[in-house]
């Protein structure tokens, strides 16, 4: 079976042969399912699932643990394959999830072969009832990594990309808590913005538009242009979380994180106002000790965040900005590497 690329790195080595190649750092293509059985064990352990896929346990060169993500028997979700594998072909970045290989039998099956993150998403580390509280630095660390990896898509690559799903589920975590984005089956590449053609059938309209609930820029909802500053939209919501320790969406309680917050995002934006500490702290995640949070830090968090949901959208800042503010806000983000273990 071929591999076909549209879009093929200098270091990647594709074969039709039975043997999978890779060369030097480079990315491996698989050219057999027997290969992908063998990776995964025969898909033995599930790590993780999504809208679009399924991810399993996979060993890489016979011992480093990888990730393998499945996107199978569907035309539709071969092309939000495509799409990733194309995009992480031209991704290279410590904050965004390495491809290490790939299989594509070039009509409905594809896999992403991917570093494993053995901390799992943010979200689950935010969310889940475990006793451990990810610390106050390492969520600032969090959101600095991850603005850094915005950074790099809307600014750095050519043609610029817009990853279009920002959550805190698309952020994994490695054993050091750094963090990875991932899931680039939403992107938009070569282009700020997009508009949805007025003809596309109400049921499609759905798939595209709906997006993930609480993270999903209204802007985007109302007119379906997307650009760099529904990724800011997103970052800002992850942001909210990371401060409050709540979700973006509680389906129990049909709230969005940023109705609950609205109050207080406004007083943060009013200049005339001097917001009080007091009204910042009940916002913090009360699994967190008031003393480990410093409240300029906690103030320059909650700017950021209501900066980027706020509207129109073209006063959200850019990545660029958020990145600057946060390292001139929050001290230990100048010294990168700070973002070690629970
Ligand atoms: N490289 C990885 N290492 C460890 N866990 C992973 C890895 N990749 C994905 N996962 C787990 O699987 C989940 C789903 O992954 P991902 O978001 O890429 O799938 P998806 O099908 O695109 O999901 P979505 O519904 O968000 O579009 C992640 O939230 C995470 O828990």
């Amino acid at each position: 079976m071929a591999c076909f690329l549209n879009c093929v790195r200098f270091d990647v080595t594709t074969t039709t042969t039975d043997k999978p190649t890779s060369k030097g750092y480079g990315v491996t293509c698989y050219s057999s399912w027997d290969d992908v059985e063998t990776l995964t064990s025969n898909f033995s352990r599930l790590i993780g699932s999504g809208g679009y896929s399924s991810i399993y346990m996979a060993r890489f060169s016979g011992s480093d643990k990888a990730a393998l993500k499945v996107h199978v028997s569907s035309h539709r979700l071969y092309q939000v394959f495509r799409l990733e594998l194309d995009i992480l072909l031209r991704l290279q970045h410590p904050n965004i999830v390495k491809l290490l290989g790939y299989f594509d039998d070039s009509e409905e099956t594809g896999a992403l072969l991917l570093e494993y993150l053995p901390q799992g998403n943010l979200q689950e580390k935010l969310h889940s009832s475990s006793k451990q509280v990810l610390p106050w630095r390492n969520r600032t660390t969090i959101a600095y990594q991850l603005v850094q990896a915005i950074v790099h898509i809307h600014e750095e690559c050519t043609p610029q990309i817009v990853h279009g799903d920002i959550k805190s589920s698309n952020v994994l975590l490695d054993k050091n808590f750094d963090c990875k984005l991932c899931d680039f089956g939403s992107a938009k590449v070569g282009f700020s913005s997009m508009v949805q053609p007025p003809t596309m059938s109400t049921r499609s309209r759905q798939v595209r538009m709906v997006g993930s609930p609480g993270y999903t820029d209204p802007h985007y909802l109302k007119t379906g242009i997307a650009s760099k500053k529904m990724d800011m939209y997103g970052f800002g919501v992850v942001v909210l979380e990371l401060v409050s320790g709540k979700e973006a969406f509680s389906a129990e309680r049909g709230e969005m994180l940023v109705h609950i917050a609205a109050s207080l995002i406004r007083e943060v934006l009013d200049t005339s106002v001097d917001i009080e500490d007091d009204k910042m702290r009940q916002f913090l995640d009360p699994r967190l000790s008031r003393d480990s949070v410093d409240i300029d830090e906690l103030k320059s968090m909650l700017s950021v965040a209501a900066l980027c949901i706020g509207s129109p959208p073209s006063l959200r800042p850019s990545a660029v900005q958020v990145a600057e503010t946060l390292v001139q806000t929050i001290p230990s983000l100048s010294f990168l590497g700070c973002g070690k273990g629970v």
